[in-house]
C-alpha cells in the first residue's frame, strides 16, 4: 500500500475511533442530562402530589364542620368548604398540568389524576347528600361512610406519589431517604387528619367515643409516634440542615404537644361523660393549625430535595455542555493535525520520493525548491538538492569524459598533420570493406599516391614548407573525395584512398580525377613562393575469395613504383 493510502487510511481509522469514543462518551452524559431532567420533572411531580394529598385531607375538615351543622349549615362553614373544594381542585389541575408535560412523563408514568377526580366528585356528592339531611337522620354509618369516602382519596394520591418519587430517586439516588421522609411527613399529617376526624362523630352528636373508637385512636396515635420517630431519626446530612431542625422542633412543639394534647382532652371527657365543651367545627378550628408544621417539615425536606435535584441537573448540563465542547476541541485538533502532517509531511515526502525516483532514472530536470525547514522534511528536502547538484555534476563530467574519449578516439585515427584518417585508422576501415566486400562478392580497390619530388622542397625551401604541401595535398583531396571513399596518410609524402567499390577502371577514374585536382592547384608558401606540386598514383583492384589488403597494396605500390619511373605525374594500374 502507498504511504499517502496508508496515511489516508491510518486517519480515517483514528476519526472513526476518536468519533466512536466521543459519541460513546456524548451518549451517556446525554442520558445522565435526560435523566437528570426528567428526575427533576419527577420531583416537582412528587410535590405538587404531596400538596395534592395535603389540600384533600384539608378538605376533611370543612366536610366535618358542615356534616356536623343545622340544615342549612352555616355560611361560613359552606364558604370554607367551598374555599378548601377550591384548593384541591387546583392542587389536582397542578398535577395533571404536569402529567400533561411530555418531559414528566417519558416513562408512561400513571395518570390517574382523572380517575382521583371522578372519586373525588363521588365522595363530595356523598358528603353533601349527608349534609342535606336533617341532623336526626344523619346516622353514625352515613357519617363514617362519608367520612371513609374522602380518606379513601388519599391513599391514591399517595400511591402515585410513590411512583414520581421512585422514579426521581432513579435519577438522585442520594434523594431517597429525603424524600421518604417528606411521604411520612405527608402520611404524618394525614395520620393527624384521621385521628382528628375520629372524634368528629362524637363531637358532632355530644356522644362519648365507642370503645372501638378508642382502640382506632390508640392505634393512630401509634402510628403517628413512630411516623415522627422515622422523620426525626438523623439519617443523612440533610438532617443536620438548620432549617430541617428548625422545622422538627415547630413540628414537635406545634403538634406534638398542643395538637396531641387536645385530642387527649376530648378522649378524657369522652371517657369521664363530660360535655366536651365544643363542638366538631370548633375543635377543627383548634386542632387543624397544630398540623401545619407538620407540611412546613415535608415543604422543608422537599424544598432540600429539589435543591440537591437542580444543582445535579445543572451540573449534569454543564457536563453534557463540556463533553461536547471537548468533543468538538477533539475533532478540531484532530482535523488540524491531519491536514498539517498531510501538508507538512505527507505531500512533501511524497514529491521527494517522485524526484528521487525521477534522480535515480538520470532524470535531473526535477526542481527542489529551498527550504529553510529545521525538521527531517527539511533535511531530506536539503539533501535531495544536493544529490541532485551532485547528479548534476556527475552528468556534465560523465559528459566531458566522453567528449574526451571521443577526442582521443579521433586523434588516435588522425594524421596530426594533415588532420585526415592516418594508417592504423585506414587498416581498420580498410579490414571493414574487406568483409563487407567479400560477404557480397564485391571489387575492392587500393590507390597510393606520392608526391613528386618532394624531397627537393624540402631541401629548396625548408620543412615547413614541405608540411604546408603534405597539407595542402590533403586538403585538396578531401575536397575531391566523393560518397564512400576513404582518404589517409599513409606515411611521409604518401597518401592512400579506397574507393567505393569499384573496379579497376572505376578506381583509375578517381586516381585521375585526383591527380588532375592537385595537378590543377598551385601551391602559394606562406614565405610566398608558388610551387606546382604533381603526384604520382598507383591503382590496384581486385574481387573473389582471395581478396587481401596486402595483396591490394603490394599491387598498388607497384603501379606507383611503375608511375615514378615512367616519368611521374600520372596513373599506373596493377591487377592485383
Ligand atoms: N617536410 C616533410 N618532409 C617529409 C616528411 N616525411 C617525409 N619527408 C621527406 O620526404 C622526402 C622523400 O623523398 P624521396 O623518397 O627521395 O622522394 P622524392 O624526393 O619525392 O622523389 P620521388 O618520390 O622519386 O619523386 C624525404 O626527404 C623525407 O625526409 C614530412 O612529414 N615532412
Amino acid at each position: 500500500m502507498r504511504l499517502t493510502r496508508m496515511f489516508a487510511v491510518s486517519m480515517a481509522i483514528l476519526a472513526l475511533l476518536v468519533g466512536a469514543m466521543l459519541g460513546r462518551i456524548l451518549w451517556g452524559e446525554w442520558n445522565s442530562y435526560r435523566a437528570a431532567r426528567a428526575g427533576l420533572h419527577a420531583l416537582q411531580l412528587v410535590q405538587r402530589g404531596m400538596v395534592a394529598a395535603e389540600k384533600l385531607s384539608f378538605e376533611r375538615g370543612p366536610v366535618n364542620a358542615v356534616m356536623g351543622d343545622a340544615v342549612p349549615a352555616d355560611p361560613t362553614k359552606r364558604a370554607r368548604l367551598a374555599a378548601a373544594r377550591a384548593a384541591s381542585d387546583q392542587a389536582l389541575a397542578a398535577l395533571a398540568a404536569a402529567l400533561a408535560d411530555p418531559r414528566t412523563n417519558e416513562d408512561g408514568r400513571p395518570r390517574t389524576v382523572t380517575a382521583i377526580a371522578a372519586r373525588l366528585a363521588a365522595a363530595r356528592a356523598a358528603v353533601d347528600a349527608v349534609a342535606d339531611l336533617p341532623p336526626g337522620q344523619r346516622t353514625p354509618q352515613r357519617l363514617t361512610a362519608a367520612v371513609e369516602g374522602m380518606f379513601a382519596l388519599i391513599p391514591m394520591v399517595l400511591d402515585d406519589v410513590t411512583g414520581y418519587a421512585a422514579a426521581a430517586e432513579q435519577a438522585y439516588p442520594n434523594l431517597a431517604k429525603i424524600l421518604m421522609k417528606a411521604r411520612f411527613a405527608v402520611e404524618l399529617r394525614e395520620y393527624a387528619g384521621r385521628l382528628g376526624s375520629r372524634l368528629t362523630v362524637a363531637l358532632a352528636s355530644g356522644q362519648p367515643l365507642a370503645e372501638t373508637e378508642h382502640t382506632q385512636i390508640l392505634f393512630l396515635r401509634g402510628q403517628i409516634e413512630q411516623l415522627r420517630h422515622l422523620i426525626v431519626m438523623s439519617t443523612s446530612a440533610i438532617d443536620r440542615n438548620p432549617r430541617v431542625l428548625a422545622a422538627l422542633r415547630t413540628m414537635d412543639e406545634g403538634y406534638f404537644t398542643s395538637g396531641l394534647a387536645l385530642v387527649t382532652g376530648v378522649e378524657r371527657d369522652s371517657r369521664a361523660h363530660q360535655p366536651y365543651g365544643m363542638d366538631t367545627a370548633q375543635f377543627a378550628q383548634r386542632y387543624v393549625p397544630f398540623m401545619t408544621p407538620i407540611l412546613a417539615v415535608r415543604d422543608v425536606l422537599l424544598e432540600a430535595a429539589l435543591d440537591q435535584a437542580r444543582q445535579d441537573y445543572e451540573t449534569a448540563q454543564h457536563e453534557l455542555l463540556l463533553a461536547c465542547l471537548t468533543g468538538a476541541a477533539i475533532l478540531l485538533a484532530m482535523t488540524l493535525l491531519m491536514i498539517m502532517l498531510r501538508a507538512r509531511v505527507m505531500v512533501p515526502l511524497a514529491r521527494a520520493t517522485r524526484a528521487l525516483v525521477k534522480l535515480g532514472n538520470g532524470d535531473f530536470s526535477i526542481r527542489v525548491h529551498e527550504t529553510r525547514r529545521q525538521d527531517e522534511i527539511g533535511d531530506l528536502l536539503r539533501a535531495l538538492g544536493q544529490l541532485r547538484a551532485a547528479g548534476l555534476e556527475k552528468q556534465q563530467l560523465e559528459l566531458e569524459r566522453q567528449r574526451l574519449i571521443e577526442e582521443l578516439r579521433l586523434r588516435a585515427d588522425t594524421d596530426y598533420l594533415t588532420g585526415i584518417l592516418n594508417r592504423r585508422a585506414f587498416t581498420a576501415a580498410g579490414n571493414q570493406r574487406l568483409r563487407r566486400a567479400r560477404e557480397h562478392k564485391l571489387a575492392l580497390a587500393v590507390i597510393l599516391f606520392d608526391v613528386d619530388r618532394f624531397k627537393a622542397v624540402n631541401d629548396s625551401h625548408g620543412h615547413d614548407a614541405g608540411d604546408q604541401v603534405l597539407i595542402r595535398i590533403a586538403a585538396l583531396a578531401r575536397e575531391e573525395l566523393r560518397d564512400g571513399e576513404i582518404l589517409a596518410r599513409y606515411g611521409g609524402e604518401e597518401f592512400v584512398i579506397m574507393p567505393g567499390n569499384c573496379d579497376l577502371q572505376g578506381a583509375s577514374a578517381v586516381a585521375e580525377r585526383m591527380r588532375r585536382a592537385i595537378e590543377a592547384a598551385p601551391l602559394t608558401l606562406s614565405n610566398g613562393h608558388v610551387l606546382h606540386v604533381t603526384a604520382s598514383f598507383g591503382v590496384a583492384a581486385s574481387e573473389g575469395p582471395h581478396l587481401a589488403l596486402d595483396s591490394l597494396f603490394h599491387a598498388a605500390d607497384l603501379a606507383l613504383y611503375r608511375a615514378k619511373h615512367q616519368g611521374r605525374n600520372r596513373v599506373e594500374c596493377e591487377p592485383a
